[in-house]
């Protein structure tokens, strides 16, 4: 049981004059009461947090990473999509073992949580090394082998065996750890044929569980699909059925036509928009203020630390809040409200959670300020400090219930070792 008093409580970023002091209690893993600062009756045994200096707001969800890929931070800057995917980042997960994506995974779970994300939708190899690292963790994760079968016969059969122990092991993982959460995760229509898109599909939908895949990231993959289908990629897959009735997870959607922006609206397909990996490697700038005009579900991703370099999600939310304003020479669009919800209650929908709002009967996963920190002074707007100002070092992180970070540190894991152990994962990549 863990009883936080005397809090500024941010769960309405559309009214946030009306974010007030508060006490909240949670149990196991749940909310179960939010009232008046001072009101709340202590039960005997809980953990106290004082809340005084301090905001609370529901901890972010990251929609699109590839964890294991902080180790290769920094590793193939200032290149195009298809250059640094073909010659640099394949040629090295060619190397990759599992030692190297369990440092990974640890060294990407403490800069999430450090950073206020209590919860990732992560597509990579060697998902077992990753729900070991992240079960340790105690961290919120929906995760999906990425298929990729270049239109190859053999490979395909080898990727369809390999995605049926991965969901078998997601699923076990699951059953153990509510925390594990499964997808299936077919790379992009550049890189998987028809069969395997559809074999991903009816699994997604055998299984109850969201697709997660790449769409529409550069002009040259939808020339690719154009020329080979003589339909744009959402075209394409939709004439395949593969957005029916699953939750779906578009990561990039940054040059979509008219046609395509009806099919995500019509299959409510989620975007998740990287605004910063699409700044880096030159893709360009999703239409973001479109698709809010059409109501079409936007959450926000990171991407891998190749293409960003880091998790830090608070970067994206500034980032979303301002690069379509001057891309649209209008300071109207893309509102502090709608930016945080995308960080919170629209990724927790997409990827059918029960968080990223604070209510009673919601899980526990949230995140804790500490109001004494240069980049949230003065202490007034403090919502608009989260998509404006924050650099993103949280104080105190809850994930279902339990405290994962506390000033500042991990308590879930030696912060030194993990350091050690990415250190020597990267020689063992680069050499
Ligand atoms: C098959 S596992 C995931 C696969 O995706 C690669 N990747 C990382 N970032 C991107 C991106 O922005 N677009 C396309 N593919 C990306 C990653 O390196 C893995 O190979
Ligand atoms: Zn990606």
């Amino acid at each position: 049981m863990i009883a936080i008093k005397n809090i500024l409580l941010l769960n309405n970023f559309e009214e946030p004059q009306k974010c007030k002091k508060s006490d909240i209690l949670i149990e196991n893993n749940l909310i179960t009461k939010i009232c008046n600062a001072g009101d709340l009756k202590i039960p005997e045994g809980a953990t106290i947090i004082d809340g005084t200096k301090k905001a609370i707001m529901p901890g972010l969800i990251n929609t699109h990473t590839h964890i294991p890929m902080t180790i290769f931070r920094g590793v193939a800057d200032d290149l195009p999509l298809m250059d640094w995917l073909g010659n640099h980042i394949w040629p090295l997960e060619a190397k990759l073992d599992e030692e190297i994506i369990h440092a990974g995974t640890m060294l990407g779970c403490m800069e999430m949580i450090k950073t206020g994300t209590v919860a990732f939708n992560d597509m990579y190899f060697f998902t077992d090394s990753i729900i070991k690292a992240v079960e340790s963790v105690n961290m919120r994760c929906t995760l999906s082998y990425g298929l990729i079968d270049l239109c190859d016969e053999e490979k395909r059969e080898s990727e369809m065996n390999s995605q049926k122990d991965v969901l078998n092991s997601l699923e076990k993982a699951h059953n153990k750890n509510e925390l594990i959460n499964a997808a299936v995760g077919p790379h992009a229509p550049y890189t998987c044929s028809a069969e395997l898109l559809q074999h991903a599909h009816d699994l997604a939908k055998e299984h109850n569980v969201p697709m997660n895949i790449h769409m529409n990231e550069t002009e040259d993959e939808i020339k690719q699909i154009k020329e080979k289908t003589g339909l744009r990629p959402f075209e394409f897959l939709n004439s395949l059925g593969v957005f029916d009735d699953i939750n779906v997870v578009a990561a990039h959607c940054v040059h979509v036509s008219e046609n395509e922006m009806k099919i995500l609206k019509d299959k409510n397909i989620y975007v998740s928009h990287n605004p910063l990996s699409n700044l880096k490697l030159g893709s360009g700038i999703a239409p973001i203020p479109t698709y809010l005009k059409n109501n079409i579900n936007v959450t926000l991703g990171t991407d891998g630390c190749a293409s960003n370099n880091n998790l830090n999600l608070f970067e994206s939310i500034k980032a979303c809040a301002t690069i379509h304003k001057g891309v649209q020479q209008d300071s109207t669009v893309v509102k502090v409200s709608e930016v945080l919800n995308m960080a919170t209650k629209n990724a927790s929908k997409a990827l059918n959670y029960n968080s990223g709002e604070i209510k009673e009967g919601m899980w526990a996963d949230l995140v804790i300020l500490d109001l004494k920190n240069p980049t949230l002074i003065p202490n007034k707007n403090i919502v608009s400090h989260l998509a404006y100002s924050f650099n993103g070092v949280v104080e105190t992180v809850i994930i279902n219930g339990k405290i994962v970070l506390e000033d500042g540190k991990m308590t879930t894991m030696d912060e030194d070792k993990v350091y050690e152990k990415a250190e020597e994962a990267y020689l063992n990549l680069v050499n």
